[in-house]
């Protein structure tokens, strides 16, 4: 088994990331611009949604003078510059998630996915042998990326009991869901990574790892430098905001690079979606249940029918919202605030729209627990105003459903 997680995960063509840049290396800039001299991509193309797919004027000059962009020129000195440290961290990150990317595509994911027993496996897949969980992998794939970099001090992880302290000079504290929707995958339907970047809170230091671990994994939101999903789909779209706006990036298959296709995304102030399981309808509250009935009948403020969308899986459900408008909420109590809630409310704000746990605004929530979780309402401004105005919206019943 083992090596079909071995030739899963190294599939992929793209070369990993160099560790963290020590002061003989080329400079960074010197390695952007031997790499663009490498990747030169002749055309510009437009998009289904009207979006251009580079940016010139408003993060920087350098585009290759073609009009392409990578996350990577992006974040870096010729884009918005989010500082080196940043860039290199990120650089890791996207290499960890193309190889997610690979794995979840893999003929051997559903074997991978399978928590017991396999056939043909050695022991019967149990013991030494027994296979991971796609979203174990996943972790396993982050955490070693995060080492390498040389920029992480810790990683909180939805899939970690405790966070794993890595390098007391990283400058930076990762929080993660490694593979969102993981459930869903035997029917190839879309999953997601989701990340959030702090800063180290140096005045921790001192602490021991168990204490300052949590510690700095706790900071409130409002803190977030950097936040990210990466959607793997028919496309694989990297998410990421430094706080300038919400930009999307699509992986191009044939040179491993993530290119921007959507710059400043805008999330309509208005959608005609909804997005729930509302096989749970009946374990609502009075006033949701109002608010799905009204809109669905194309009663409420925005005076059309809307329609439903449901993909049970998070990342892709959100990315639908951002660029459709509408809202996407799960009101009970589920999603975690520190890998889930906190860095797509961060991008959605960041796109012009809202983050709600249905009565406050989910960035002003300070975390008490890493794995705390409660009800998300993500979405355009206007829908999530007037889904909250209906008052008790948040489910109270959580009986633990079996799918
Ligand atoms: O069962 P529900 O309430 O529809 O929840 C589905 C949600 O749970 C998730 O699968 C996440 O759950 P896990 O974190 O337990 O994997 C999301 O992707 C999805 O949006």
């Amino acid at each position: 088994m083992q090596s079909s997680i071995t030739a899963a995960c190294s599939a992929t063509p793209f070369l990993p990331p160099r560790t963290h840049l020590p002061s003989k290396q080329p400079s960074f800039n010197s390695l952007l611009q031997a790499r663009s001299r490498i990747y030169r991509p002749i055309r510009r193309m437009s998009s289904s949604h009207g979006l251009s797919f580079s940016v010139r004027s408003q993060a920087g000059n350098s585009d290759d003078g073609n009009g392409f962009r990578t996350l990577t020129e992006y974040a870096g000195k010729g884009g918005i510059d989010v500082g080196d440290d940043l860039v290199v961290l990120f650089d890791h990150i996207q290499y960890a998630c193309k190889r997610i990317a690979a794995l979840v595509a893999s003929p051997f994911n559903s074997s991978l996915g399978r928590q017991n027993g396999i056939v043909g496996s050695v022991d019967g897949g149990t013991g030494r042998d027994a296979p991971k969980p796609l979203d174990i992998v996943a972790n396993e794939i982050i955490l070693s990326s995060l080492r390498n970099s040389g920029k992480a001090a810790v990683m909180a992880s939805e899939e970690d009991d405790a966070p794993i302290w890595i390098s007391n000079d990283g400058p930076f504290v990762v929080v993660t869901d490694p593979l969102d929707g993981s459930r869903n995958i035997d029917a190839s339907i879309p999953t997601g990574t989701i990340f959030g970047i702090y800063n180290r809170l140096v005045e921790l230091d001192h602490l021991p790892t168990e204490e300052k671990g949590p510690l700095n994994s706790l900071q409130s939101g409002t803190k977030l430098v950097a936040a990210a999903y990466i959607l793997y789909s028919s496309a694989t779209i990297f998410c990421a905001t430094f706080g300038s706006g919400t930009h999307a990036f699509t992986l191009d298959r044939t040179t491993g690079d993530f290119i921007l296709t959507h710059p400043y995304i805008k999330i309509p102030p208005r959608g005609q979606i909804y997005s729930v399981n509302d096989a749970r309808y009946f374990d609502w509250p009075e006033g949701l249940r109002r608010y799905i009935d009204t809109i669905r009948q194309g009663k409420g403020k925005y005076p059309k029918k809307y329609s439903a969308r449901y993909i049970c899986s998070l990342v892709a459900d959100f990315h639908r919202t951002l660029l459709y408008g509408g809202v996407a909420m799960n009101p009970r109590d589920h999603l975690r605030l520190v890998y889930e809630a906190n860095p797509l409310s961060f991008l959605a704000e960041q796109a012009g729209g809202k983050g709600s746990d249905g009565k406050n605004r989910i960035l002003s929530l300070q975390p008490v627990k890493l794995h705390q979780r409660l009800p998300l309402f993500l979405g355009s401004p206007e829908d999530i105003e007037e889904l909250e105005s209906y008052g008790d919206v948040q489910q109270k019943v959580n009986p633990g459903y079996e799918v």
